[in-house]
């Protein structure tokens, strides 16, 4: 349907559409840096909003649904394998943690600013590079469902991210330490403001490197873009606290953006789920097309073909008969088929095995091909038996080209696995005439020739008519 609507739009609409989703994109991406310049330009006085039961319920929140979107991302890794989501699960389990941490040491920024602060940082920069590990494995093969069901790393992580909480409270619980109330609400530790800072640079670092290797990857998908899109809000979130005072507008402005970009990914997320459980392979409809195009091709190509000699199938060479046929009542085009039957083949399977009689079919086809026009059909009609369509050809060269045909195979013997295999072949000839009618009534009749070559002696080219000078005998139809 899709493809049909697509190939009845005019393409300039169709790149007017694409331009205008492309500028869409850009404009939600960017969209929090209008806010951020804003503020940044006209800041509200002094104004502060010190409000702890809002941070208290907005970090309880936001813990509660960055555990569910773990638990969900798991859930798609677990079922599609796919390492980028992995990385992606790990991001979310060590975001989650430690974000709680900043929820919990809300009450503490009146007295230890620096530990209440550090949290928010930390928790980004965890995130930010699992993402950026999930996109340098983004090619990898799928984890196995034997992996995938392990739960030692899940285990290993869960416990890293309460050691790098406790680190942090130890390393603050001293040197971090100073009152709010002293400083009169300003970061005057330089400690710790350095480190907050340094380690939000290192978000926006890590966040930059992800959205450039993204670009130069050329890594796209609907998934992938939202994904985008949530690194550019996620970078612009970390220059939003970067130029924020606790408890400022600035400050809650950041968090906004950076809820924005978290829910934007868990959107995507959840979409994963609830289609093919893959994020990073989950194709546009374009893609899609493409991909059922392909399949159809090969399906079509599976169905005309033989597996063994990888050659028409009957199915295939009746269609070409057909052609043939049709063009013999419109063009007056001559054409002949010549059917191929090894002799005594089931003694080559007997005498040397299956495998050795599936070579010499395949032997018999390559051998056989050396010696066609590349206009002329070759199609395994049956186990030992083979049918030749030959276009524009009347029944004397069709003749000489079935005696070429026997004789590469009668004077040189087949070699499989050291062993030395005689073989030979018979052939009946058959030129098509408006007496035939249709394609199978011809192929009767060359059967019929086929058959006295096997009667006459095999290794022989028979026809229906007189050609006593050639080693082919001619056989009269009744
Ligand atoms: N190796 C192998 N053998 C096959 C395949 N398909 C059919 N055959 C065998 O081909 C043999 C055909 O035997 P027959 O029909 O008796 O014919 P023949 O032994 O060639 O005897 P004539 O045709 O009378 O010379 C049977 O033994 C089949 O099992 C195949 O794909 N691979």
């Amino acid at each position: 349907m899709t493809d049909d609507f697509n190939t009845n739009t005019p393409p300039a609409l169709i790149s007017l559409t694409k331009s205008y989703i492309c500028g869409l994109q850009f404009l939600f991406a960017f969209t929090p840096g209008i806010a951020i310049t804003y503020l940044y330009a006209f800041p509200p006085s002094d104004a502060q909003y010190m409000n702890f039961s809002l941070h208290h319920l907005a970090i309880g929140v936001s813990t509660l649904i960055s555990s569910f979107v773990t638990w969900v991302t798991w859930l798609c890794y677990r079922s599609s394998g796919e390492i980028f989501l992995r990385w992606l699960a790990f991001g979310f389990l060590g975001f989650s943690i430690i974000y709680a941490c900043h929820g919990l040491f809300t009450q503490l920024s009146n007295c230890n600013l620096g530990l209440f602060l550090i949290y928010g940082p930390v928790s980004r920069l965890v995130l930010a590079l699992c993402l950026l590990l999930g996109l340098l494995n983004y090619n990898r093969p799928a984890d196995s469902l034997q992996v995938t069901a392990q739960l030692k790393s899940w285990r290993t992580l869960f416990l890293l991210f309460i050691v790098l909480d406790l680190l942090i409270v130890l390393a603050f619980s001293r040197s971090g330490s100073f009152c709010l109330a002293e400083i009169g609400m300003t970061n005057s530790n330089e400690f710790a403001s350095k480190l907050r800072r340094g380690l939000e640079w290192g978000v926006v670092a890590t966040t930059l490197i992800n959205i450039f290797s993204m670009l130069a990857r050329r890594i796209r998908g609907p998934l992938m873009t939202l994904f985008m899109i949530s690194l550019v809000v996620f970078a612009q979130a970390s220059i939003s606290f970067l130029l924020a005072k606790p408890w400022n507008h600035q400050w809650w402005l950041a968090h906004a953006i950076f809820a924005s970009g978290f829910l934007l990914l868990s959107y995507g997320i959840m979409q994963a789920f609830l289609s093919s459980r893959s994020f990073a392979r989950v194709y546009s409809v374009e893609e899609l097309m493409a991909h059922l195009r392909d399949a159809n091709l090969e399906l079509v190509r599976l169905a005309n073909t033989d597996p063994l000699t990888n050659i028409a199938n009957r199915r295939s060479l009746m269609d070409s008969l057909a052609i043939a046929i049709d063009q013999y009542h419109r063009y007056a085009c001559r054409f002949s088929v010549l059917i191929l039957d090894l002799d005594h083949f089931k003694q080559i399977n007997d005498t040397y095995g299956h495998a050795a009689g599936d070579w010499v079919l395949q032997e018999t086809v390559s051998r056989s091909f050396a010696q066609l026009r590349s206009m002329d059909v070759l199609g395994r009609i049956g186990g030992e038996e083979f049918a030749v369509l030959l276009p524009h050809t009347g029944t004397e060269e069709a003749i000489h080209i079935a005696e070429r045909l026997r004789a590469t195979l009668a004077e040189t013997p087949i070699i499989f696995d050291g062993q030395t295999i005689p073989v030979t072949m018979s052939i009946g000839v058959a030129e098509y005439s408006s007496d035939h009618g249709n394609g199978e009534s011809l192929l009767r009749q060359a059967d019929f020739c086929l058959y006295e070559a096997k009667r006459r002696g095999r290794n022989r080219v028979e026809s229906d008519i007189d050609t006593s000078d050639s080693p082919t005998s001619s056989v009269a139809l009744t």
